[in-house]
This record gives structure tokens, C-alpha cells and sequence, in this order.
């Protein structure tokens, strides 16, 4: 009976959208049928409609014949056995990912197969789907999105993004009912999010964006359209190493020149294997919804830990993001009074979730995220931090310890976890043994750090296949969450020696061989990067004549900028890749060569100059000094071994530094370990703590190497370290655009 209300709960949800606008009162979806009950949960709501109290059931009604009700219901034994996925050597594909939400449900019964992404190249842009059709060379995303064999031919996936200004919840929720012809739900182009309505970014009107699943040594080709009104754009693939595309990176004056408005950009690349996403690295695009996954698959035979999973469906891809109730430029340089700091309002799981607004207690209804699994099968589930803010994501799954076989792409010795502590940028990969009892458990995650503040959390189901639809146990909160048990990335940073209840990211051992020069005792290169805030004074920063950035810190508003080195990352007019020339050369420091007279604020395109094929040790040092903040550094080109992480061995050092850094690795107390350092190219540094990670400097190029918080990336947290000479570089591609000032003589007539 459980899906029986669980499809009412949708019909109810749909009619309201469909009635839609938000009341006046609220922008919150749905408060008119929340009034008499502030649960959050559509089981218990819907039990009580369904008893037809109120006049808004016989309107539900007359949209949603009790006819879909049965149509779902009959459906309902279709959905996720076994039989529904294509076999494969290993790995499985699904084909039938739309059942697996509750609204694909219905379309599912009225129009028959949806193609296996939840959105195909239908959904492109005209213009897309036109290139696609008259190059028969081109596959299209579902057909790239399949079980990987050996020996199969490579494809050239083809993906065409529009990025646009675009709402949640706006009129498109009305066309999407069931109804109507343009059905639910891939195609569809409303965007429910925690159905709270705001204006937002969007690429395809989806969110998540597309997700581009392919196999190892396919060839990924997306042509994006910028149709961002006054917006320049960018899209970095976060994970993937560009070796041979170096200009393909995405970043801003680094690798290319932005996108202008109108223009299509096409990226063309090669793929390693992993979980990975894209995101918008220019302005604070990211955080209104420029973000989605990229999943690159191997066959089995070349995945170590392939053992342990039957199933590695596409649907099973949990994207964790953050969400705002409004633009992302309303939090930056940041307010003193109302809404200040950057933390989120909300948490989104691929896309999806729900909101108790903490002043009234009203809860949105809309769909939280369902991940189906049929008993006694074993799962792989690519999970992607894409969070903006400073918070780190917490999830669990209720009563399913998770099997963590993979990190940033790179595949570890397997470790049994019961939650998962993840930074922004940071992908884990775990495997799900369907052995529970049939039923519908709770997937809990939860914003710690900044996050703590507003106890923003969001939930999904892991639903068994023909089992109920909704978990039998009280729905965890903030506070009286999931049992946690033990937890990988301890906020404590503990991680000298072996612990019960804890595992550090230096503490996860490769599932590979590691480069043996990589451990040899001295490195080529050894880089010391401590980072920091720096604190203006207002007198000091609102001075006739000077336009400094700043970011208005959370909690008393204080105006900050980021160094690292004693650099605040400043952006050169034109791209370091393609237009060295057009840069002066003053405008490129580093700690040897700062600007005579730099001062505090010290501000230009941070550059270190690595020499190609060397040993390279970088020691990121955090003097941040605000406890509850660990930063994530995410390098573009690469994955490095982290070889150590941790605090000062030594009590009486209350605050870590660069001084007493480099005393540590004078005297050898820097933890290094060297028996199968993992890969990463994503880590957080322990909050006054240290990290240590090591890589062979093979992929020439100018790579970026940033904190992967949003604000602090504008602030200047970045610096890019430079592998090699230009002459190493592959030719920028014909016609590159270009872009920089244009200073002509003043023209006196
Ligand atoms: N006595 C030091 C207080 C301090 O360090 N204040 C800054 C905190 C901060 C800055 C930027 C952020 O983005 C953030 O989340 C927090």
C-alpha cells in the first residue's frame, strides 16, 4: 500500500504545482496544503488527504484520475529487477532510470522506455541536436552511457549545453504534469530543487546539469552555449587531467578566454576513468546550479576493485550540492545585517530535496531523491561533493555501512565506513550491500562547520525494489540523526596513528602500485604554501582612488581576501595558455618574486615555475587560524599521492605556520608515509593542520591550485603552478579566442 499513497503524495504535489504559484505569503511550495501540518513527510500528509477534508483534494482529484493511481500500480512490478538492466561482464547499465522516481513512475506506465540518463539528446539545444544527427561519428549521451566491455571500441560522445537564466519551480512545472503531452520527466523542463522558488542558472534546464557518463578512452566533445544575459562563462571537468588539451581545462584567463554571451565554446578531450563533475569556474556561476556529473567507467577487468559490486547503474550517481534561496552574488563581497556569511539555506541530493523554513515551520513536499537496489545485490554509488560553501557534507545511509573502494576517480584498498565527512570538490565511491530487510531506509546528509549554524540537512530514500517507498522509522533530524559509527575524514584530525572509530584520507592505502620515484626521500621540488586571511581595515580598504576585493566574512563582518604565500590570486587580462605574450610579465609573482612595495594585500597572477618531468612535494600549511574551517585545495592536471597529513606533534604549538612547518620537516615530525599513498586530487587541509602530497610533474601545462571554496576562489586562494616551458605545450587550437585589454592610443581628433 505504501506506493499507493506515495503516488497520492505526487499527485497532490503536482495538482499543487500545477495550481501553482506559490501563495503570496510564502514562496514555498505547497504551504497552502501545509497549513494544518508541518511534517515534513508526504506519507502521513497524504493519509490525510486522501480522507478528502479539504476542497484542494477534489481539484487533485480531477487532474489525477484514479486511472494513473492504478496505472502506477500495475507498473509498480516492472520496476527495478533485475531483468531492467542490461547484462554486462561486470558493471550493469540500467535502462529504466525514470521509475525510479516516483514521477517517472507514471510516465514510465503511459509512454514505455526512457533512454537510461533521465535525460537524452533530446534535451539538447537544437542547434545540438542538428550537429549531432549530421555526424554519424557522434554518439549521443545515451548511447554512450553503457556497460564498458574490453576490447570494444572507443566512442565520441557528443553533449550540447545551453546555460541560461532560468527559475525554479517557474512556469515549465505547469506544463509538466502528466497530462500533458510533454510528459515527465526526462524532457521536462521544470526544475523543483527543495521547492523553494528563486531565479537561478541552469544548463538544459536541468539540475544537476546533464550528466556525461562514458566509457575510458571515449572521447568527450561539448559544445557549450552561452546564453547567460551579460554572463561570461567557463566549465571546468574537475577529475580530469587534460593531458594533450591543456586549453580544454576551463579556467578563466588561465587556460581560455570566458565564453561571451551568445558564443558556443567546444571542448574536446580524452577521459580517465572515475568519478568526477563539471562546474562553472568563472564568477560565482557554481553555486546557482552550473554543476553535474561525470561518470568515465572502465570494464571490469581493469577496476581492482570490480569484485565487490554487480551493479554500477547510472542512476547511482549521488550528487551532494549546496543551495541558496537566491542568487549567489546576494552572499558576495557579503551583507553586514540580513542573511550574511556564505552558508547555504539548503542541501540538494542529485538535484532534489526538501525545506522546513526554520521560521515557520512549513515544509515543501517535493520529491525527495529514491535510489532503488534489489536484495541481495551488491551496488557501486559515485558519490560527488559539489558543494560551494565552506561546509563539509556528512551523509549516511541508515543501517548500510558503506564500502569505500574509490576517491577523486583513483581506485583505494576497500574500507568499511558508516558515514562519509566530504569537502567540497571531493568524490567517494562505495559499495552497497542490498542485505538488509525489504524496505526504504533513510540516506541523511548533513552540513557541518559553517553549516551547523542554520543545521541545514537534506534526505533521499534507498529504496528495496517492491518494497515500500517510504523508510517505516521517524525521519532523522539535525540533530537526532543516523547512528554514525565510524567516519571517514575525522573533523579532529587525528590521523598519526590507527583509530576505531575514524580513517584519515592518509590512512586509505592505493589499490595501485605507486611510481617508486614518487617515495624516494627527497623530492626534486618542495613547495611550502602556507594560507591565510587577511583581515582589512574599512579606513584602510575604503580609500579614494582603490577598488580592492573583499569578502564579508560570516559572523562579525569582518572584510577579508585570501593569501597563500602572501598572495591574493589576481586573474591576468588574457590566458596565460594562449596569450603569454599579452601578459606583462610584472603581473606574475610568487613568494621568491614579489612586486617591490607589494604590501599586505599583496595582489598578482601567483605563478610557480615546476620544471616538467620533476619530483614535486608541496606542504600546504593552514594558518588560517579559525577553528571549524578545513580547506579543500583542488589541483587541476593532476592526482598527487598524499603522503601525510595532521597537526603539530608538539603541545606547546597552540597555531600551526610556516615557521614552525618547516622546523617540523627540519627535525622529521612531518607525518610521511610511503607504503601505497593514496591519490587524490582534491584535500582538505585539518583545520591548523598540515598536508603533504607528492606527484611527477608529467602533465605540462598551467594548472590551477585553489582552495575549492567558491568565495574564497574569487577572493584569491589560487595560484597556478606552471609544469614545464610553452614549447612543451600543445598549440592552442586555430582560431582560439581571444580577449584582453585594448588600450589604443588616445586618439586626439
Ligand atoms: N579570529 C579570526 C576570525 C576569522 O578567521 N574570520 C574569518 C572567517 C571566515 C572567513 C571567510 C570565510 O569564507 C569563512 O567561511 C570564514
Amino acid at each position: 500500500m505504501n506506493h499507493h499513497y506515495h503516488v497520492w503524495c505526487l499527485a497532490v504535489l503536482a495538482m499543487a504545482l500545477y495550481l501553482a504559484p506559490a501563495p503570496a505569503e510564502s514562496t514555498i511550495v505547497l504551504t497552502h496544503t501545509n497549513m494544518e501540518n508541518s511534517t515534513m513527510f508526504a506519507g502521513t500528509r497524504v493519509k490525510k488527504r486522501t480522507g478528502g477534508e479539504s476542497n484542494d483534494q477534489a481539484t487533485a482529484e480531477s487532474y489525477w484520475t484514479p486511472g494513473h493511481v492504478q496505472a502506477a500500480q500495475e507498473d509498480e512490478s516492472a520496476y527495478a529487477q533485475p531483468e531492467d538492466y542490461f547484462p554486462s561482464a561486470h558493471g550493469l547499465v540500467q535502462t529504466h532510470p525514470a521509475t525510479f522516481s516516483g514521477f517517472g513512475s507514471i510516465s514510465e506506465s503511459s509512454h514505455g522506455n526512457l533512454p537510461p540518463l533521465g535525460y537524452s539528446s533530446l534535451d539538447f539545444d537544437k542547434r545540438g541536436l542538428d550537429e549531432l544527427r549530421k555526424n554519424s561519428e557522434l554518439s549521443s549521451p545515451e548511447e554512450c552511457a553503457r556497460a564498458c566491455r574490453e576490447g570494444e571500441p572507443p566512442r565520441i560522445c557528443y553533449y550540447h549545453f545551453t546555460a541560461e537564466l532560468y527559475n525554479v519551480l517557474g512556469a515549465a512545472c505547469q506544463v509538466c504534469t502528466p497530462n500533458a503531452t510533454n510528459s515527465l520527466w526526462s524532457h521536462c523542463q521544470c526544475i523543483l530543487a527543495d521547492g523553494v522558488e528563486r531565479g537561478m542558472l541552469a544548463v538544459n534546464r536541468m539540475l544537476p546539469g546533464p550528466s556525461i557518463q562514458v566509457c575510458e578512452g571515449d572521447k568527450v566533445v561539448v559544445d557549450v552555449l552561452n546564453h547567460m544575459h551579460g554572463m561570461e562563462l567557463v566549465i571546468h571537468w574537475h577529475g580530469l587531467h587534460q593531458k594533450g588539451t591543456q586549453y580544454y581545462d576551463g579556467v578563466p584567463y588561465v587556460t581560455q578566454c570566458p565564453i561571451h554571451e551568445g558564443n558556443t565554446f567546444r571542448y574536446q578531450f580524452d577521459t580517465n576513468s572515475g568519478t568526477h563533475f563539471w562546474h562553472a569556474h568563472s564568477g560565482l556561476q557554481k553555486i546557482d546550479g552550473i554543476y553535474g556529473s561525470i561518470v568515465v567507467r572502465q570494464p571490469p577487468s581493469q577496476d581492482p576493485n570490480s569484485h565487490l559490486y554487480d551493479y554500477d547503474l547510472t542512476t547511482h550517481v549521488v550528487l551532494l550540492s549546496d543551495w541558496l534561496h537566491e542568487n549567489g552574488m546576494e552572499r558576495f563581497p557579503g551583507r553586514l545585517a540580513a542573511n550574511t556569511g556564505q552558508d547555504p539555506e539548503s542541501l540538494l541530493i542529485n538535484g532534489k530535496g526538501q525545506f522546513t523554513d526554520p521560521n515557520t515551520g512549513f515544509s515543501t513536499n517535493t520529491p525527495l531523491e529514491t535510489f532503488t537496489i534489489t536484495p541481495g545485490r551488491r551496488y557501486r554509488f559515485r558519490m560527488i561533493n559539489a558543494l560551494a560553501s565552506v561546509c563539509p557534507a556528512q551523509i549516511t545511509i541508515q543501517g548500510h555501512p558503506l564500502v569505500l573502494i574509490a576517491t577523486d576517480g583513483e581506485p583505494i584498498q576497500p574500507v568499511v565506513v558508516n558515514t562519509i565527512i566530504s569537502f567540497s570538490g571531493e568524490r567517494y565511491d562505495f559499495v552497497i550491500n542490498a542485505e538488509q530487510p525489504v524496505g526504504a531506509y533513510w540516506i541523511q546528509v548533513r552540513g557541518l562547520g559553517e553549516c551547523g549554524n542554520k543545521r541545514v540537512q537534506q534526505l533521499a530514500i534507498l529504496r528495496y525494489a517492491r518494497g515500500p517507498y517510504q523508510p517505516k522509522s521517524k525521519a532523522p533530524t539535525y540533530d537526532v540523526g543516523l547512528p554514525q559509527g565510524v567516519v571517514m575524514n575525522p573533523l579532529d584530525a587525528v590521523c598519526d596513528r590507527p583509530r576505531t572509530d575514524a580513517i584519515c584520507v592518509n590512512q586509505l592505502k592505493n589499490a595501485k602500485v605507486v611510481d617508486k620515484g614518487l617515495l624516494q626521500e627527497r623530492p626534486d621540488v618542495k613547495i611550502f604554501l602556507p594560507f591565510k586571511f587577511l583581515f582589512y581595515r574599512p579606513d584602510e580598504l575604503f580609500q579614494p582612488h582603490q577598488y580592492n576585493k573583499y569578502l564579508v566574512a560570516p559572523g562579525g563582518g569582518d572584510h577579508v581576501i585570501s593569501l597563500v604565500d602572501e598572495i591574493s590570486y589576481t586573474s591576468p587580462a588574457s590566458p596565460m595558455i594562449s596569450q603569454i605574450d599579452d601578459i606583462p610579465p610584472e603581473l606574475f609573482c610568487n613568494g621568491d618574486n614579489k612586486p617591490a612595495n607589494c604590501g599586505r594585500n599583496c595582489m598578482c597572477s601567483h605563478k610557480v615555475d615546476i620544471p616538467r618531468h620533476a619530483v614535486v612535494e608541496v606542504v600546504l600549511v593552514d594558518e588560517v587560524q579559525q577553528p571549524n574551517l578545513s580547506h579543500p585545495f583542488h589541483l587541476h592536471g593532476y592526482s598527487f599521492n598524499v603522503i601525510g597529513m595532521g597537526r603539530s606533534p608538539d603541545k606547546n604549538v597552540k597555531k600551526i605556520n610556516l615557521k614552525h612547518a618547516l622546523d617540523l620537516d627540519r627535525r622529521g615530525l612531518l607525518d610521511r608515509h610511503f607504503n601505497l599513498p593514496p591519490l587524490k586530487d582534491t584535500i582538505a587541509v585539518p583545520n591548523n593542520g598540515y598536508v603533504v602530497f607528492r606527484f611527477r610533474a608529467d602533465n605540462p601545462g598551467y594548472w590551477l591550485f585553489h582552495c575549492h571554496f567558491l568565495f574564497h576562489i574569487v577572493i584569491g586562494m589560487n595560484l597556478v603552478l606552471h609544469v614545464g616551458t610553452h614549447a612543451d605545450l600543445p598549440p592552442v587550437p586555430e582560431n582560439f579566442p581571444r580577449c584582453g585589454d585594448f588600450l589604443p592610443p588616445v586618439s586626439v581628433h
